[in-house]
Formats: C-alpha cells, structure tokens, sequence
C-alpha cells in the first residue's frame, strides 16, 4: 500500500492568521522539493485569495458557513486526493468553520488509509480574542465556535502579538488557560512566525491495537503518550451488539472522549458506520461492503489491556 499522505489542519477564527501560517509551511515544503495539497474552505462564493497559491495544487470548498456541514464536501475533495502524488496535505478551515468537523472526516476508517492527521494547528487573534467574546456575547452558536477553535487544537498559536499590550495578554492567556487541556502548547506570535519544528511537529498519534480471536493483545506497545491525544485503531470483524457497544464505551469514558468506526451488527445484516460523542452511539447504515470493519478510540493515554478487554466484552467473552 502506498504511504499515508500527512494532513495539518488550520484553523481559527475570521481574521486570525490562518493564511499567513498556511503560507509559511507552503514555501518550506517547496523548499524541500516536496508536493504540497491545500484544501481551502472559503466563505462566500470566491476565493479571494486565489492568487496567493498559483501553481499549486488546491482544492477549494466554497460556501462554508457555520450551519451548513462541510463534511460531504470535504470527502469528495479528500477523495480527489486519493492515490494523487501529493507529499503533504494542508486544510484550511474558513473562519467559521467547526475544526472537529475536519478532523471527523480525517479519522474515519476509510481516510485514515490514505490520510494520517498530524496536527490540529488553532489559531488566535489575541488582539481581538476577548472583543470577540463579548461581540458575540448573544450567539451561542458563534461563542461555541471560537471555544471548540480553541479546544480543538493540538498546538496553539497565539497570533498578532504586535497589537496586545501586556496587561490584555494576561486576560487573553487566563481566558485561554481556562479552555485549553494543560498539555496543549501555546506559542506566541505575529505573523504566524512559528519554528517549524514547533508548528510541523506530529501531534496527533495514531496507533493499531491488534486484538486476535481470544482477545489478547499482540504487540503490546506500553509507551504512554502523556502529552498526546492519540487514536488508537482496532479491526473488528464480529457482528457487536448495539446496546453492549454502547454501554463498553461509556465504560471507556475515562479515557476515551470519542469513538467511531465501522461495524456489523448481530440484529442485522451490512455494514454500520457509528459515531459516540458525549456517551451517545448513534449507527448509521452504509452501502458500501468493500471495507473492513474497525473501531477508533480517541482519547488519553489509552491503555491497551482496556482495550482488550472492551473487545471481549463486545465478544461477549
Ligand atoms: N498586525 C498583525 N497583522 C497580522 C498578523 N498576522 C496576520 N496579520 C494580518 O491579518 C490579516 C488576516 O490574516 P490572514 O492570514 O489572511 O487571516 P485568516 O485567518 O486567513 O483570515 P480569514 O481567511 O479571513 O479567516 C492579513 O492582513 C494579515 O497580514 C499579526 O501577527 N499582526
């Protein structure tokens, strides 16, 4: 199979920096003589700035707005990607766009063969972050946005350090600390200048966990990745019971936040693509049959004997 193409994802709120970073990671990788991929989700029907990647292979999703969905979009033009000699691939949300929704698509069985999520990079005006916050004091939906911009990331860069005094970076950091996991980094900035060592580093671990017919594990891997948010990927090809799926991931919860996956069901047959979030399952029937069943499990420094446990459990073992 041929290697997984490495996808950062930017993201941040209208204004925040994002195509200034995206530009600064472009000219490395050209730099290195590597073939970079942009997946562009601009607001409104024409991209703007267009004509700041010309020569470059990008894709755009136009029409991003903050109740429409872009995940249909975004897979069709992942697809496009697929089996195209792209090095690297970099997504830009528009301002307004729900990162998690990004990187939902990305950890899905179907693109995880292809695609391999580094990093989450989030963006912050910190000029304007606390303005916001009170702007938008009445929408909850705009509030939920600029938190989940934040909560989302793995690296957090703190931008546009040139127009905050002092006194209001101390409001802008408490505010942020309050948000953001205390293993999340935050870098402070103008002009999105990051070390790229610091803005290209893989943040985002992905592991396979395999589980044979008994339940035991093989390969154990038993380095805790304190500082990282992994996945952690299981094939599963036994039919699972819904109710018994649900109640083991809940079972999980400490350390699993989010869970998805394809399955088969023992009530019927075909194949199921589920989705857990906040201890919810919900199961959703695919057409496809060419794929291999398998679950993720995103979360914290999972442990492995948990999860082999939570396959026997499924096994009814
Ligand atoms: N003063 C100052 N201006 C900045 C800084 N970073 C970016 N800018 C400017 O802010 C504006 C917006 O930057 P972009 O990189 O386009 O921001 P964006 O997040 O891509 O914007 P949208 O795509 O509209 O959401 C541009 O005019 C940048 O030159 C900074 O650190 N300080």
């Amino acid at each position: 199979m041929s290697k997984k193409v490495p996808v950062y994802v930017i993201s941040g709120f209208l204004g925040s920096g994002k195509t200034t970073v995206l530009l600064h990671m472009l000219e490395h990788f050209k730099d290195e003589g590597l073939k970079p991929g942009i997946i562009l989700n601009e607001l409104g029907d024409e991209n703007v700035e267009n004509h700041l990647f010309q020569g470059e292979r990008v894709v755009e999703l136009l029409n991003g707005c903050i109740c429409c969905t872009i995940q249909d979009d975004l897979k069709s033009t992942l697809d496009q990607y697929v089996g195209e000699k792209v090095d690297v691939l970099i997504i830009e949300g528009t301002g307004v766009a729900n990162p998690l929704e990004i990187k939902d698509v990305l950890l899905t069985p179907l693109y995880m063969e292809h695609f391999e999520l580094q990093s989450m990079i989030s963006l912050v005006d910190a000029s304007h972050y606390l303005e916001y916050q009170s702007f938008f004091n009445s929408s909850k939906e705009i509030r939920g946005l600029l938190k989940e911009q934040v909560t989302s990331a793995h690296l957090l860069v703190l931008n546009k350090m040139d127009l905050v005094s002092e006194k209001e970076l101390i409001k802008v950091e408490s505010k942020l600390a309050d948000e953001l996991e205390d293993h999340v980094p935050v870098y402070r900035t103008s002009y999105g200048e990051v070390p790229l060592e610091i803005l290209l580093e893989k943040r985002m671990q992905m592991r396979e966990v395999r589980v044979d017919q008994h339940g035991k594990g093989a390969g154990h891997d038993h380095h805790h990745h304190h500082h990282h948010i992994e996945a952690v990927k299981v094939a599963f090809s036994e039919p699972v019971n819904r109710v018994v799926l649900e109640k083991q991931l809940k079972k999980l919860s400490k350390q699993v936040v989010r869970s998805k996956g394809i399955v088969r069901l023992d009530e019927t047959p075909g194949l199921y693509e589920f989705q857990y979030a906040a201890s919810t399952l919900v199961l959703n029937k695919i057409e496809k049959t060419d794929v291999e069943p398998s679950i993720i499990l995103i979360g914290k420094e999972i442990d492995d004997k948990k999860v082999e446990k939570f396959c026997e459990a499924l096994r009814g073992e």
